[in-house]
């Protein structure tokens, strides 16, 4: 990390507007709060991503969240391109100071250099794929700068650095961990899958029941406590069931955050904007 750490400050030392990208189904969990720091007074664009996966209620609430840190914010789907047609304008809303300065300098406005930060897995190189419509203008070297930075021509007013700042996810607390592994952002032997999976099944059927049982079937209990009958209920429903005709746990945890994560049980957010303090 302190190596990453480095590197990107290194980076940002020729960037004009800081590009994060985020998981808008747990857009806090899925940041490095080390980004703050290092990206301090830049100008900064907050891409929810994957928003075709989350639930548009909640993500409208973490717009309006990040907004009030002075952020220009955008959902987007890095993998159709929805929203990405928005990020060049935005930058260029962000960077309204430096186009000031220039002028008053007398100097001609050169087009805006972006880098594009976020945890792995997050949909970094989705996006500048998509940006660069595959047809990866480099634009070469600068002078000045060192030699393998290379920057991709998105518009004739925007460049981005072609390779994205890493910054791994910090998940001290547990239930940031747990939310990074329900979406597949963190590897899955780093915690227990049925662990995974119980927690994302409590969320559902706390915030999401109707999802619950448009997908499965069953109704929950509401005073319920213990998760145990809903996972076998799931597991019945589905035929995860080993010899004897009892429930495969590990079956069932495996389909429930397989369809979790396709979407198949429906746009789900996993965190709150409003839990959140500025
Ligand atoms: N549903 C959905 N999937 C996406 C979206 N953007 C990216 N993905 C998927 O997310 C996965 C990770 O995307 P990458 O672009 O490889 O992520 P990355 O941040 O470059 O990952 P690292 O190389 O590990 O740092 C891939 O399977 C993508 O197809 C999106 O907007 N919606």
């Amino acid at each position: 990390m302190a190596k990453a750490r480095r590197e990107i400050k290194e980076k940002l030392k020729l960037i004009d507007v800081v590009i994060e990208l985020v998981d808008a189904r747990l857009p806090q969990s899925s940041r490095n709060p080390l980004i703050d720091e290092l990206a301090q007074q830049k100008p900064r664009l907050m891409l929810l991503n994957k928003a075709d996966l989350a639930d548009p209620a909640e993500t409208e609430r973490w717009r309006a969240f990040f907004k009030r840190t002075g952020a220009e914010v955008l959902a987007i789907n890095a993998q159709t391109g929805a929203g990405v047609k928005n990020i060049a304008p935005a930058c260029k809303t962000l960077a309204s100071a430096l186009y000031q300065k220039w002028e008053q300098k007398g100097m001609k406005p050169r087009p805006l250099r972006a880098i594009i930060l976020g945890i792995p897995n997050v949909g970094k190189s989705t996006l500048i794929n998509r940006l660069v419509n595959k047809r990866q203008a480099k634009v070469g070297d600068r002078p000045g700068v060192t030699k393998q930075q290379q920057w991709i021509k998105v518009k004739q007013e925007l460049e981005l650095l072609d390779t994205p700042g890493i910054l791994w996810p910090k998940f001290d607390d547990q239930e940031v961990g747990l939310r990074l592994a329900a979406t597949g952002a963190i590897k899955d032997e780093l915690l227990d899958y049925g662990d995974v999976a119980a927690y994302a099944l409590r969320y559902l059927a706390a915030e999401y029941p109707d999802l619950l049982e448009a997908r499965y079937g069953i109704e929950r209990n509401s005073e319920e406590d213990d998760i145990v009958p809903l996972f076998e209920a799931i597991g019945k429903k589905r035929g995860c069931i080993v010899r004897g005709g009892l429930v495969d746990f590990d079956k069932t945890a495996e389909l429930i955050l397989r369809e979790l994560r396709s979407g198949t049980i429906g746009k789900v957010t996993l965190e709150k904007a409003e839990h959140e303090a500025l």
